[in-house]
Parts: structure tokens; sequence; C-alpha cells
């Protein structure tokens, strides 16, 4: 539909595949190594091998004594050592036991471990266990977790805290990953000024902006901020232009059909128009492109248009760019706490807290208001067409999802 106006509204999948398309075809390939504490948020470029065996030696589960299992006869056992974690422990003597502790080197010949709770400590010292051992119990197995050439991230991994948890565990101290995608964000508008600023009369703050950037942020994307463009097409033209570094314009406002709204007009002209007008509510204008081959995001000004199309569409495309697999947020479904008559030919999507295990939507569901986003947990997804009855499941996104 490149050049053209479209009559017809598109479906969400339609657009989320559209946008991954594009996204694949302009993969990131460049990679950098970064420190472990530098890594948090950014894309594994390549997959993450042991070169270790984990745990590395076989190692006690438990406060307690290890012992070697045939010399169970019944006879209570001489404690022959102490081993404490980080220790080197001597061979295990046979017919003894070893005072053993969490974490702990298994010593050679020792197979088995008892915890402290289900020994009698006797007279002389000697240790008698009141239960039945089971061989091999309360042992961690040298490699248990991991052994030496295993695979345990896929490259396209995205790094949060487990991820280089397991990382350290590995004894990384760098790693490789894709460099960030450089975002220019854009915020268009005659009316925005940026907090700090006077507000003059007719002006509102621009809260798009900040939203974004941290937003944007937090998925690893390095930002550059382009300010705000005054509705003028001869000055979100020469923007445009001056963006040729980026690897997306990403823009708030200027895409529904005003006089004002230039950013849709100067892509539909002279840029490439991979579509505009989604079957979505909030975030129809949503109109993606290139401008002299720089990739655009056009998002609708209203907050919470740009906060839904950020979340659900653009942010898989910055994902997918980056090499990650796994763009789609998880979410579940809840019963609705509300009842919905309005049937519509958009999907929408609407701010939900969950409250005793349903789902309630914030009272004002305007495109305008963010502060029911802020409200909200998430939000819910009602199918185009749909009415529901109180009860009846419905999809919920979680708001931690999309933001991570
Ligand atoms: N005749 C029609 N009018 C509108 C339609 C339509 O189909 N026909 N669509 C409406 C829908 S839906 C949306 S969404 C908006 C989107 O408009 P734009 O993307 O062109 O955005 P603007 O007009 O520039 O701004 C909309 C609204 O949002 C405020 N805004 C803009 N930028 C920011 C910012 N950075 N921070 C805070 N608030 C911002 C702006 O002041 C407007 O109130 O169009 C409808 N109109
Ligand atoms: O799509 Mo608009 O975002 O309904 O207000």
């Amino acid at each position: 539909m490149t050049g053209g106006i479209p009559s017809a509204l598109m479906p969400v999948e339609q657009a989320l595949e559209a946008l991954l398309k594009m996204a694949e075809g302009a993969l990131i390939h460049d990679v950098e190594s970064v420190p472990l504490d530098k890594a948090g948020a950014r894309v594994l470029a390549e997959p993450l091998v042991a070169t270790l065996d984990l745990p590395p030696w076989p190692n006690s589960a438990m406060d307690g004594y290890a012992l070697r299992h045939e010399d169970l006869r019944g006879e209570p056992l001489k404690v022959s050592q102490k081993i404490f974690a980080g220790a080197e422990p001597a061979p295990l003597e046979s017919g003894t036991c070893a005072r053993i502790f969490t974490g702990a080197p298994m010593p050679e010949n020792a197979d088995s471990v008892e915890m402290q709770e289900h020994v009698e400590i006797l007279a002389d010292g000697r240790v008698r266990f009141l239960e039945p051992v089971r061989e091999g119990q309360h042992v961690r197995p040298r490699g248990g977790e991991a052994q030496t050439g295993d695979e345990v991230l896929a490259a396209g991994v995205r790094l949060g805290p487990i991820e280089l948890g397991l990382a350290a565990s590995l004894g990384l101290p760098h790693l490789k990953v894709v460099r960030k995608i450089k975002v220019a964000l854009l915020s268009t508008g005659d009316e925005l000024v940026d907090p700090g600023q006077a507000l003059n009369p007719g002006q509102i703050f621009n809260s798009n902006r900040v939203l974004l950037s941290h937003w944007l942020e937090r998925l690893g994307c390095e930002v550059i901020d382009a300010g705000i463009v005054p509705d003028d097409l001869t000055q979100v033209r020469a923007c445009l232009m001056g963006l040729g570094h980026a690897d997306l314009i990403l823009s708030t406002g200027g895409v529904s059909v005003g006089e004002a709204d230039f950013l849709g007009q100067v892509l539909r002209e002279d840029g490439d128009l991979t579509f505009w007008k989604l079957a979505i509510k909030p975030g129809k204008p949503l109109t993606c492109g290139s401008y002299r081959g720089i990739a655009v995001i056009g998002l609708p000004g209203n907050p919470a248009s740009t906060l839904v199309t950020f979340g659900l569409l653009a942010r898989a495309y910055l994902l997918r760019r980056m090499g990650v697999a796994a763009v789609e947020p998880l979410c579940c479904e809840v019963p609705a706490g509300f009842s919905w008559s309005r049937a519509g030919s958009r999907r929408e999507y609407l701010r939900a807290r969950l409250e005793g295990g349903r789902a309630v939507l914030y009272y004002n569901q305007s495109s305008s208001i963010l502060r029911s986003a802020a409200w909200a947990d998430g939000l819910v997804e009602i199918p185009e067409h749909a009415c529901l009855e109180e009860g009846e499941l419905v999809r919920f996104i979680p708001f931690a999802e999309l933001l991570g």
C-alpha cells in the first residue's frame, strides 16, 4: 500500500506483522562487548555457552553430615573432618562422616548428605543417623545446572537480572550484545512546552517525550532527543531530513487528518508509507513508513494513544530490530469485572486494574487521559464487534510486560 491512502482500517495483527517484517529487513547487526554490570536491558548477540560445569564440583545442599552410603550399617559414625563452603576437603576416611555445610564441596568418597536435624550427636562426638538415608540425597552433582558447552541462553535473549545472574554464575565478566538501536524522538505540536517552561494560553506540557524516552531506555534503546517541532510543513520536513543518523524516527502527534497534522502528510507525500489508520482504539492514526531510507513510526499524539500504540506495536518493532525473538507480551485471561455493550469496529484497549482476580476499568477511557494508565495495571482487550457480560473472560496485558 506504499504511497497510497488506505480506506479501510488495518487490523492490529496485520500492522504488527508489517512492522516485524520491516524490522527483520533492517536488523541491527553491530555487536559490542559490554561489562556485565552495563549489560542490563541489552540483547545477547550470540548464544551464551557454559565454559565450566555448574556447579564446578559436587556440593552439599544441606547443613549436616556427608557420608558414604555403604558405611551406614546402623552404627554411629565418627566425624573425621569439618568442611565449610570455599574449602578444599580431604578424601573422606572410610567408615567416618564429615561435618559439612550448604554449598561446601563434597569430599571424595562421600556420596550422600544427611541434614543435621535428623542426627543425634553422641557424648563421644560420634553421629547417629536417625532416619533412613537415600544414597545420593542432598548432594548437588557437578554440572547439575549446566555442563561445559551447554547453551544456557540463546542469541536474541534480552538481558534482565536473571540472565545477568546466570552469566555471573558462569564467571563471565563481559557479554557480546547487539548495539543499541538509535531512536530519534520527536514531539510535534505548536501547543507543546516542556516541563520547566512557562505555560502560555493554549499550551500544554509535553508528556509524551518523557514517557517515551524513559520507556525506550528500559527497552535498551539509545534516545536521540529531536525536540519539539512546530506544526509547520517545512519544519517537519526539515526535521525528518536532519535525522538521517537515526535507526528509527519515533514521533508523536500530527498523524490524524487535521489541517496541522503534518508528520503524516510528509510521509505520505515524499516518504514511503507502509500503513496508516488501524482498527485500534485508542491509536487509530498510527502511521508507519520510511523517510529517505530511515524508518518512521508516527504515534498518535493523545497520551493514551501514544502509550497503547507504542506498547503494542512500536515496542515489538524495536525489539525485533535488535534481534529479539520473543516480542509479544505474556498475557492472561481474566474475568471481566464489567459489562461492555458498545461493540465497535476497532479493537479496544481499556486501562484496567485487577481487583479480586477481575479486571475493572478506569471510569474515564478517553485517549487524552494518562492518569487512567497510572491507575491501571494493564490493558484489557475488547475484540472488534464484541459485547461482553460481566464475568466473561477477557485478555489482559499487564503493563509490567510492556514496559520492560
Ligand atoms: N476529524 C478527525 N479528527 C480526529 C480523528 C479522526 O479520525 N478524524 N482521529 C482522532 C484520533 S483517534 C486521534 S488519536 C487523534 C490523533 O491526532 P494526532 O496524532 O494528529 O495528534 P495531535 O492532533 O497532534 O494531538 C492529539 C492530542 O494529543 C495532544 N498531544 C500531542 N502531542 C502531545 C505530547 N507530546 N504530550 C502531551 N499531549 C500531546 C494534543 O495536544 C492533542 O490534544 O486525532 C483525533 N482527531
Ligand atoms: O485512536 Mo484515538 O487514539 O481513539 O483517540
